[in-house]
């Protein structure tokens, strides 16, 4: 690791990364938290809708007010501090910054940053795993013909699952199964965000102390955010998923190696290489021991009996025949690890994960009986929750993408727990998101996508 070293030389020559961060939120907030005491760093500007929130994200973190008022991007690339604007399309287009990073979380406001940032010749960071969710892989190939970095956001979990799979690849490890931990319950697909707090496991007081989104917190909770993230990594990595989605096996970490393994083998995937997420409460509501909640893990496998013994040898927890191992990380830190993305892009050129092809998609699926006439609120609301489905299923299906599920009005009722359809609601055909997307479609529709075994 020699990314500091980099960055204290960059400060050292006098030429910081230069950043711009659109989205001042919980997770933007946390990178500000960080950004100011990383060497090699200057945050040029914030953008985001409401500039005073902005401030005080800011202020709240830790800067001063004074540090908050340059004029313009070029005084703030100068050292003149922060800029704050409503205006994130100029901030991509100013020659005086390298890197954006998108923590908005909004599907369509994300696509066009990306392809301002591919116009402007600016590295994106993309937070927005929602937009990734829904057209990762051409914005990435578009970034790609553009000579800009694109890349998944550290600090989040798809790049911290891209890094383990990574590893074990680089290893001469199989990846047999990769993914998080997450609180999962069935009936927590239809809450909503008047429900989401006592689920979440945040106390009245944790809430009113926090800076927390509702409707972006559900989303954590109600199964859209597992998949959006599996779609993510199924898309950076090749892994696929399983025909019927994410099963969230209740699963702790010694026994992820016996878990996340096939079925012939006595685990509960459906087939080698796969995305999955386990639950850290068992179906019944007891907590799982030594869950994974807010942590990582790959399970990969030894594959020869000189591996197999080296994995008794030095200690590793196996399953039962002792040819499937797994590492896990405990925890993901949130923007509070954003840093090593921003570091990565600007001192190495190498994204933190990215889509490399089209696998996985995730499909708007109604989470009570919706009828005619009520307009679809996106992630985490009360309408629709994401489920994560392999993206030939989905264009087959012609399944409505979560992330276009966004104030678009129903044309016919859905029975609940259905995938919503194109058809069933009236979009907008003249929306860039829309026309992005269906471009995505055409695009891979003569592609053989690899089908899970
Ligand atoms: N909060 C978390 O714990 C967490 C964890 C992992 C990943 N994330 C990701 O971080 C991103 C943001 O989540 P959050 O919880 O910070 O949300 P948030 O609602 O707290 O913050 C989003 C911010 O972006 C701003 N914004 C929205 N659209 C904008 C636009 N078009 N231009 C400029 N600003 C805009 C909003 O005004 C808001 O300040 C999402 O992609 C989410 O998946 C969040
Ligand atoms: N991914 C986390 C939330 C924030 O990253 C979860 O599943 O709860």
């Amino acid at each position: 690791m020699n990314l500091h070293r980099k960055l204290q030389q960059r400060e050292a020559e006098g030429k910081p990364l230069r950043v711009g961060l659109i989205g001042a939120g919980k997770f933007g907030s946390m990178y500000l938290s960080q950004v100011r005491r990383t060497p090699g760093v200057r945050l040029v500007a914030v953008a985001d809708l409401a500039p005073p929130r902005a401030r005080a994200a800011l202020e709240k973190v830790g800067w001063e007010a004074g540090e908050l008022n340059a004029k313009s991007f070029e005084d703030g690339a100068r050292g003149g501090g922060v800029h704050l604007t409503d205006d994130a399309m100029a901030m991509i287009a100013s020659p005086h910054l390298d890197i954006v990073i998108d923590a908005t979380g909004s599907p369509a406001a994300g696509i066009a940053h990306v392809l301002a940032c591919c116009e402007h010749g600016k590295h994106i960071v993309m937070v927005n795993v929602e937009a990734d969710a829904l057209a990762g892989p051409l914005l990435a190939r578009r970034a790609e013909q553009a000579g800009i970095v694109y890349s998944l956001a550290y600090g989040d979990q798809p790049a911290l699952i891209c890094e383990m799979v990574d590893w074990a690849r680089a290893a001469g490890f199989e990846v047999v199964a990769a993914g998080k931990g997450t609180k999962y319950l069935p009936e927590y697909h239809a809450s909503t965000p008047d429900t989401v707090w006592p689920y979440y496991g945040f106390s009245p007081e944790m809430v009113a102390a926090g800076d927390f989104n509702a409707q972006m917190f559900n989303s954590f909770l109600d199964g859209t955010k597992s998949a959006i993230e599996m779609a993510a990594v199924s898309n950076a990595t090749g892994l696929l998923p399983a025909p019927q989605g994410l099963a969230f096996p209740p699963c702790g970490v010694d026994d992820l190696a016996r878990v996340l393994r096939p079925r012939e083998e006595g685990g509960m995937l459906h087939h080698r290489g796969q995305v999955e997420v386990i639950s850290s409460v068992e179906r019944d509501g007891r907590p799982v021991f030594r869950d994974l909640r807010w942590g990582v893990y790959v399970t990969f496998a030894a594959d020869s009996d000189y591996v197999r013994r080296c994995f008794k040898e030095y200690g590793l927890v196996t399953d039962p025949i002792g040819n499937t191992s797994a590492l896990y990380k405990p925890y993901h830190l949130i923007g509070l690890e954003l840093g090593i993305s921003v570091a990565s892009v600007g001192v190495r050129g190498e994204p933190t994960g990215a889509p490399i092809d089209w696998h996985g998609d995730v499909v708007a699926t109604s989470k009570r009986a919706l009828r005619a006439g009520e307009v679809l609120d996106g992630e985490g609301g009360f309408t629709v929750y994401g489920r994560l489905m392999a993206a030939r299923e989905s264009v087959a299906g012609g399944y409505l993408p979560l992330g276009l599920a966004h104030k678009v009005k129903l044309k016919a009722d859905v029975p609940a727990g259905q995938p919503v359809r194109w058809r069933d609601v009236e979009f907008d055909d003249a929306s860039q998101a829309v026309r992005f997307r269906r471009e995505m479609e055409a695009a891979w529709a003569g592609q053989a996508q690899p089908r899970a075994a």
